[in-house]
């Protein structure tokens, strides 16, 4: 069974109590979803190997640590991934980036993939999946299925908001991937999402409601 990492730390309370705000505008809706996903990403990678390497500091040598070189990927679930991306990019600028595109059917709540470019050696890099949201764990099992299919093995998920539904979906369908999320809320709703949630993770970051 896949572990569950539930990130708490006050800052992320403090920032995700802002984005879950409905008068919270676009462009801190945005800013705090990209600090939130660094901090987040902090404790994704907690666990990467690093190995020794001898360096001069201006006094003296040193043996210190580094990663060990273990290749990153970054996939981001479009659209509302794409606001997570940049900031843990930014502290790991060698990750490798693929997306994978799918949006949710209003309807059926099933998810429809629409785009699907990973680097071509997912099979060597440890991967991370992003997406702010996991409300019936649709997109993310499906989004996962891709990656495994083109084939991606070392794969963890983050995401800031989860439903119980979905955590048990994707723990269902993929043990073998671990989930690190700064809060699960209560249920879903008749719609699919989130209560109390944060609304449409992807329309708040891009304005489209
Ligand atoms: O767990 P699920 O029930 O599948 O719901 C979660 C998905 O819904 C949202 O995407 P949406 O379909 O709204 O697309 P968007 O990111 O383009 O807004 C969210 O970003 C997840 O991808
Ligand atoms: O609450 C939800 C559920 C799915 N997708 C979202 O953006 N929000
Ligand atoms: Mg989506």
């Amino acid at each position: 069974m896949s572990q569950l990492h539930v990130v708490d730390h006050p800052l992320i309370q403090h920032k995700l109590t802002i984005i879950r705000d409905k008068h919270t505008g676009s462009k801190i809706f945005r800013e705090l979803v990209s600090e939130i996903s660094m901090l987040l990403s902090y404790e994704v990678m907690r666990e990467l190997p690093t190995e020794e390497k001898e360096i001069e500091t201006p006094i003296t040598t040193a043996k210190t640590k580094v990663l060990s070189g273990k290749k990153l990927g970054l996939i981001p679930i479009l659209r509302a991934g794409l606001g997570m991306l940049e900031s843990v990019r930014d502290i790991v600028p060698a990750a490798r980036v693929g997306h994978i595109g799918v949006y949710r059917d209003p309807e059926t709540l099933n998810p429809v993939e629409y785009y699907c470019k990973l680097p071509q050696d997912i099979h060597e890099r440890e991967l991370i999946v992003m997406d702010p949201m996991l409300a019936t764990g649709g997109s993310a099992v499906a989004s996962i299925q891709f990656i495994k299919d083109r084939g991606g093995k070392n794969i963890r998920f983050m995401c800031i908001n989860a439903a119980p539904e979905g955590i048990e979906e994707l723990q269902k369908a993929h043990p073998d991937v671990d989930i690190w999320t700064c809060s699960v809320d209560e249920k879903l709703n008749e719609h699919g999402y989130i209560i109390p949630g944060l609304g449409d993770a992807g329309d708040r970051l891009f304005g489209t409601k």
